[in-house]
């Protein structure tokens, strides 16, 4: 695969090695090629074990790239720092590179698959010299899945072998159903991209000022280079089970999307399973530990970020979450907001990244607690004391990076739902779709039917956050959260989402809602106090799919009648519930040209479905406005 069989070029079999080799064919033939063009000085196969990780981590702590957490505090966990300019997923560098530049489409970065491959052959040339290769034969979701997804991820990184261990299944049972299955897998590289040359001094952080994220999405193959941060080196994550996944589901018949998976149950112990996608760092991980605020409500979590839904038998769409961890975003967790993330990481066993630390050697970052430690050491390693700030840097600086993230395992979730364990799934009764609009989306908006709601998915809008490099805080569309994540053209995909409700059974489908926690008065305020108080609005789309509350039609879908929703005990003006729960009819006539103009970049192969979907809503809103005559 690399045009390359240079003589000097190592040979795997002439390396140092730790672990047990794998005899998988496919596996060797290409960890061969990765070691001539790589050159690592040695290899490790990883089993996956806490042996393993424990070794890794104190080598990782004598390097420097990790810190031991005070084991009282945060038992068993570590804490990084990276480099300051490798802090999240690099978007700009993120390419799905198709055979055909059409089947990328108008939101992805494209390159020629054999150019790209000449690019980061030369980028890879000699990248691992001084490293150790590490192989990590891995699973998304269950190994005893109908049809399992194995992946192999190959890396010079330690710590990404440490997470990956806490969020995927990794390691020596892996490695033995593919080879007794003689199952294929989607090879995924990864490199720091910082070779050592002899003597040379390691940095804690290695990285490359070069990134690129690649998808051979034909292949069914990741190449990485350059970043350790989460999304762009956890290629099971993003790469594999959205990017790649997302191919395999479209050609399969299923989805995979980028979603939560929670179990609600009512007080009469009825059971609701519900699959939201939002954007990064618009509150996946809170809604799937959501703590009710309602009397006799409970949530179980099922997973926090990723998605599997296929049809059962039964003609349902069952999901599963092919993860084994949260990698959750730090700041503004707290025992407060999320009390069961909270939970989950005081049992420690988790790495941390980019949070800030106290003297105690305990985490800590910004909405954390009250008020600020007197003194910490921040992302970069400064100094702060009391609230002047770091040492050498300004007063409004935050301790914890924004997207500072832990990483930790699943079990660990005191609510986790049983039927986590099970490879089939749940079946999903609602999906449900959110942005972060400070204006415009009202807090909860049920779909007509499903194609209205995949319309709703698919015009579905957002401010940017920190977890992609780049300006924070401006208005894109991201259709159904995946527009970093889609592995094909967008159209395709809404048409793939139009098709799976045209093959199924209506009554059988998911019932679609749109939701916003994030709408803000004149002063910039948020109006819903959010979090826990969500549980109000799961409670009334709960009663909807019960068919146990009325709907009002309006001609953006259906709002919660007068007295809907259940405000029994919420602390919330008048004044502020009418201005979440409504709409206003000229921020949607001006959201309709920018809805045209998202569809304008489809190209011709817009779904025809959506046109009438964008159609529709134009000719209500003009009815609705002469029928009250403004
Ligand atoms: N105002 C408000 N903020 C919220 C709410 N839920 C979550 N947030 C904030 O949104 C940010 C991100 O929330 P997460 O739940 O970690 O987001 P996520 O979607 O899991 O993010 P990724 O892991 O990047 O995919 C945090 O700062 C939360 O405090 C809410 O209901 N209201
Ligand atoms: O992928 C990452 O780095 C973290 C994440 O969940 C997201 O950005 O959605
Ligand atoms: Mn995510």
């Amino acid at each position: 695969m690399f045009n390359e069989s240079e003589s000097r070029r190592p040979l795997r079999s002439s390396l140092p090695s730790t672990g047990s080799a794998p005899t998988h064919p496919r596996l060797l033939a290409w960890l061969d090629e990765v070691v001539a063009l790589c050159r690592p000085d040695a290899i490790h196969y990883c089993d996956g074990s806490a042996e393993e990780a424990d070794r890794l981590a104190r080598q990782l702590i004598e390097s420097g790239t990790l810190i031991r957490l005070n084991d009282e505090l945060v038992p068993n966990s570590v804490y990084a720092r990276t480099d300051p300019d490798d802090v999240a997923r690099v978007e700009d560098q993120t390419f799905i590179c198709s055979e055909d530049e059409r089947n990328a489409g108008p939101t992805n970065n494209w390159m020629d698959p054999a150019q790209m491959k000449r690019i980061m052959s030369d980028l890879y040339d000699g990248c691992m010299v001084g490293r150790t290769l590490y192989v990590m034969p891995f699973c998304m979701g269950h190994l005893d899945a109908a049809d399992p997804k194995f992946g192999v991820e190959v890396s010079d990184s330690a710590y990404v072998v440490l997470s990956m261990r806490i969020m995927t299944r990794m390691g020596r049972e892996v490695l033995e159903t593919m080879e007794e299955t003689e199952a294929d897998f989607v090879p995924c590289l990864h490199s720091v991209g910082m070779p050592l040359e002899p003597g040379q001094a390691d940095v804690p952080w290695p990285c490359n000022e070069t990134k690129y994220i690649v998808h051979f999405t034909d292949e069914k193959m990741v190449w990485s280079y350059g970043s350790g941060y989460g999304g762009n080196s956890l290629l099971g994550k993003k790469c594999y089970a959205l990017r790649i996944a997302s191919v395999m589901a479209r050609d399969e018949g299923w989805l995979a999307e980028h979603m939560l998976i929670l179990k609600l149950i009512s007080p009469e112990g009825r059971a609701f399973h519900i699959a939201a996608a939002f954007p990064s760092a618009c509150g996946k991980t809170n809604l799937a530990m959501l703590d009710p605020t309602i009397e006799g409500w409970r949530v179980e979590t099922l997973g926090d970020d990723i998605a599997w839904m296929r049809f059962g038998q039964d003609g349902r769409l069952y999901a599963t979450n092919p993860e084994t961890g949260f990698f959750g975003v730090a700041p503004g967790t707290s025992f407060e907001t999320n009390p069961n993330a909270m939970t989950a990481i005081r049992k420690g066993n988790s790495i941390f990244t980019n949070v800030a630390m106290t003297p105690e050697g305990d985490i800590w970052w910004e909405g954390m607690t009250k008020d600020k430690p007197e003194t910490l050491s921040d992302w970069k390693g400064r100094a702060w004391h009391g609230k002047s700030g770091p040492e050498g840097g300004r007063p409004e600086e935050k301790a914890a990076h924004p997207n500072s993230r832990f990483c930790t395992p699943i079990e660990q979730c005191t609510i986790l739902a049983d039927e986590y364990h099970d490879p089939a799934g749940v079946p999903i009764d609602a999906i449900i779709f959110g942005g972060r609009r400070e204006n415009t989306v009202p807090l909860v908006t049920q779909s007509r039917d499903w194609r209205h709601g995949v319309f709703m998915g698919a015009t579905c809008s957002s401010e940017s956050t920190a977890a992609a490099k780049g300006a924070v805080g401006v208005l894109r569309r991201d259709p159904m959260a995946m527009l970093p994540f889609i592995g094909y053209h967008v159209a395709d995909y809404v048409q793939h989402w139009i098709d799976i409700g045209k093959g199924a059974e209506q009554s059988k489908l998911p019932k679609i809602f749109y939701v916003n926690w994030f709408r803000r008065d004149e002063d910039g305020r948020f109006m819903w106090p959010g979090f826990g108080e969500n549980s109000r609005v799961l409670k009334w789309i709960a009663q909807r799919i019960a068919g146990e509350v009325d709907a009002m039609e309006t001609p953006i879908g259906l709002l919660p009648a007068e007295g809907g929703i259940d405000v029994d005990g919420l602390e919330i003006s008048d004044e502020d519930l009418a201005g979440v729960l409504g709409y206003q009819e000229h921020e949607w006539r001006d959201e309709v040209p920018r809805i045209g103009r998202w569809f304008d970049s489809f190209g011709w192969r817009l779904p025809r479905e959506m046109v009438d979907e964008l159609l529709q809503l134009e000719t209500a809103l003009g009815r609705e406005m002469s029928n009250f005559g403004h």
